[in-house]
């Protein structure tokens, strides 16, 4: 930056100047005479990273990074401060210098006013410290309404990576977050818990025959399925590739063989359509388990999966219902 003059040489006048709009023109230009007025390049970085200060834009404008951008990438323009308006309010009032990054955004004059003369245009007017609440109180409003909205932002990306792009199902990141909190709260309170898993049978065969997208929509169709039978309460995954599973929390074993009979029945029955041309149906195998005390989700998981293949063996298209089932962790009445 280069020197031009003082304040009190430069053609700009208090009333100009925002955060001054209600103090003593006199004794504010008094106090701001001996300030230096600077001339900034555009692209020019004008923040002072060691010593709290106050930048007043008086011709041009400044744009101002936020502190957290990473380093390399390209920065985020926080906010931009226009003639008139000025930056570091807070640096002066806390006395830290402002870790924000000010560029100027075109060749710019600023007034460069220390936090000592700060702080005394503050004790001299009312009007100054009026202004400064005022200017503070919108600031922390406005990061409020940033952070809400990053914060939703970050909820959806969170939902999105939780679930299945093809089907909508929850994912594998879902459940290993959320299967052994499950299993933890059933063998606390000592409720049952169900899992079944599915695999669609000759589902390679589905794909070389009819083709790689027709496959995904047979996929989307056994997804409907599950989404469309079960409870509020239960929760369908795609576990990999063409196996998903269903998680039956407060459910016993005999329920939950139930619901993969059910589940197989209708996954028999649901038709399969590839743009209104209808496709061959096709069926899925099932695996029902039930949580055993001491049971962790890796143990009840194999034992499903077990289930499940046992019922491929068996010809498909079937449930098999593991012994757990019929044992399953008693509820909390039976318990009693
Ligand atoms: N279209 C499609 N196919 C998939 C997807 N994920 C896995 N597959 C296919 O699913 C098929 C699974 O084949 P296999 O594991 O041999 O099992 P299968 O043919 O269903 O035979 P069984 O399970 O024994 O009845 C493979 O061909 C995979 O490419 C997917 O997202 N979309």
């Amino acid at each position: 930056m280069k020197l031009l003059s003082n304040f009190a040489a430069s053609p700009h006048r208090v009333t100009d100047l925002q955060l001054l709009r209600d103090a003593d023109v006199h004794t504010a230009g008094a106090l701001l005479a001996a300030c230096p007025v600077m001339l900034a390049d555009a692209g020019e970085i004008v923040s002072d990273a060691h010593r709290p200060r106050l930048t007043i834009v008086l011709r041009g404008a400044l744009a101002v990074q936020a502190d957290g951008d990473a380093p390399g990438r390209p920065s985020t323009v926080a906010a931009k401060i226009l003639p008139g308006e000025s930056v570091g309010e807070q640096s002066v009032l806390d006395d830290e210098p402002d870790p924000a990054v000010l560029t100027a955004l075109e060749p710019s004059e600023l007034l460069l006013v220390s936090a000592d003369v700060a702080w005394r245009l503050i004790e001299e007017s009312d009007g100054v410290a009026r202004n400064l609440l005022r200017l503070l109180s919108f600031r922390v409003r406005a990061a409020n309404v940033q952070l809400r909205k990053r914060q939703k932002l970050g909820e959806f990306y969170r939902q999105l990576s939780m679930n299945d792009g093809l089907t909508g199902l929850h994912n594998r990141a879902w459940l290993n977050d959320m299967l052994p909190r499950l299993v933890g709260t059933a063998l606390q309170t000592h409720r049952p818990l169900s899992l079944v898993m599915l695999d669609i049978d000759h589902f390679k065969h589905f794909n070389d025959r009819y083709g790689h997208p027709q496959g995904d929509q047979a996929l989307r169709t056994a997804a409907q399925v599950l989404a469309g039978a079960l409870r509020p309460t239960d929760y369908a995954v795609r576990y990999g590739g063409e196996e998903m599973m269903v998680i039956l929390p407060d459910t016993c074993g005999s329920v939950a063989a139930a619901v993969g009979q059910r589940l197989c029945e209708r996954m028999r029955l649901a038709a399969v359509f590839m743009d209104a041309t209808p496709l061959p149906h096709i069926t899925a195998s099932f695996g029902v388990a039930s949580l055993q005390p001491g049971q962790d989700e890796q143990a009840l998981v194999a034992t499903a999966d077990a289930a499940l293949y046992r019922a491929k063996a068996a010809g498909r298209d079937r449930v098999e219902v593991d012994a757990s089932a019929a044992t399953s962790f008693p509820t909390a009445t039976a318990a009693a």
